[in-house]
């Protein structure tokens, strides 16, 4: 019998921050990993669309016009999944059909007014003005709701509706799933080790050197030891920091570093725009103490091996458990080697 390694047998690791686990086949990538690349697509910018909802100067489908912004611009959702009025009612007396209303906000920031651009493609100036503006943003929407959630759905894959750069928020006064059990686990190694979960993982992944993707000043961006998507992302400050609206100018000016450099490697893994969903956690906006907290970005990439080659999560990891082939080192190491230079500045 041979002896058990991480990159030939099959294995599970453990989530510390939500307390799950992933099933790990790393002899099922053993076939040659060439990573299919596709001949980049230079189709032609259109940097102002006139029948785009988001473009400077445009009407939206509600009939606004969007004002002529120069940088970024945020609107209240038309659209929005939580409405600030609605209705309030609560029942959870039955054990069985629990209910109660909830009230929130939504938005939409436009990144750029140029409409053919994405994240990556940006200046790293206009990077720093969209994390300006998801500070104003949680700095007013954490005054109202226990929670506000920042994030970016970026490609078609991912649902979007529309290519002009833009996140999305949505704030409301509940704590959703996720952030419920990223908090417990946190709160639980902190009560346990008297430390802090993030940061002392980002400290051993900092020694490990196997999983890290980008390195800047005061930031890191790394595949997790239990990463589910093939070439998911955690990006972690170097220091403490609780929430987004704690950074410093040199950190906030560091991020639009690391972001770009980042959806850059991204973007040249298979020369495309390569979809995601990403969005940021950190202290909810209640009374409870927040010293557990370590701000992070999660990355969520569908892609597996091609631009057009997406991985599902069904079957047997909706009944059971995620699941993953290439290993988060490996992942790690194919983002790593590649070039800061986005391919269509080659
Ligand atoms: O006129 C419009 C068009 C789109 N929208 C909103 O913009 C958002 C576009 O983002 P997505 O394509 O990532 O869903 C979407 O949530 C949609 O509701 C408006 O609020 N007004
Ligand atoms: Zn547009």
């Amino acid at each position: 019998m041979p002896i058990f390694n991480p990159v030939d047998h099959p294995h599970q690791r453990y989530n510390p921050l939500t307390d799950e686990w992933v099933l790990v086949s790393p002899h099922r990538a053993k076939r040659p990993w060439q990573g299919q690349t596709e001949p980049p697509v230079h189709k032609e910018a259109i940097h102002h669309d006139p029948d785009c909802f988001l473009c400077a100067g445009n009407k939206r489908i509600t009939g606004d016009i969007n004002p002529d912004y120069q940088s970024t611009y945020v609107f209240n959702n038309d659209f929005a999944a939580l409405l600030p009025d609605a209705p309030k009612y609560q029942h959870l007396d039955d054990p069985l059909f629990k209910i109660e209303s909830v009230q929130g906000t939504c938005r939409v920031i436009c990144f750029s007014p140029d409409h053919s651009k994405t994240l990556p493609e940006l200046p790293v100036s206009s990077i720093q003005d969209i994390i300006k503006t998801w500070i104003e943003q949680l700095n007013e929407l954490g005054k109202v709701y226990k929670w506000v959630q920042l994030f970016e759905n970026k490609g078609a894959m991912m649902g979007c509706s529309n290519p002009h750069p833009h996140g999305q928020i949505w704030s409301g006064n509940f704590i959703p799933n996720e952030i419920r059990k990223e908090d417990t686990c946190q709160a639980n190694y902190y009560k346990k080790h008297n430390s802090s979960l993030l940061m002392d993982y980002v400290r051993k992944e900092l020694q490990l050197q196997e999983r890290i993707v980008v390195e800047t000043e005061f930031w890191v961006a790394l595949v997790p030891y239990w990463a589910i998507w093939p070439f998911e992302i955690l990006l972690l400050p170097k220091t403490i920091v609780h929430r987004l609206n704690e950074l410093t100018s040199e950190q906030q000016a560091d991020l639009a570093v690391i972001l770009k450099t980042l959806t850059t490697k991204y973007d040249n893994l298979f020369n495309c725009s390569f979809p995601y969903s990403m969005g940021w956690h950190g202290a909810p906006f209640t009374d409870d103490p927040k010293e557990h907290w370590q701000l992070h970005a999660h990355f969520y990439p569908p892609l597996l091996r091609s631009a057009s080659t997406k991985k599902f999560l069904v079957g047997f990891e909706m009944l059971a458990q995620a699941q993953r082939d290439i290993t988060a080192e490996q992942a790690a190491e194919r983002l790593r080697v590649l070039s800061n230079i986005h391919y269509k500045e080659v």
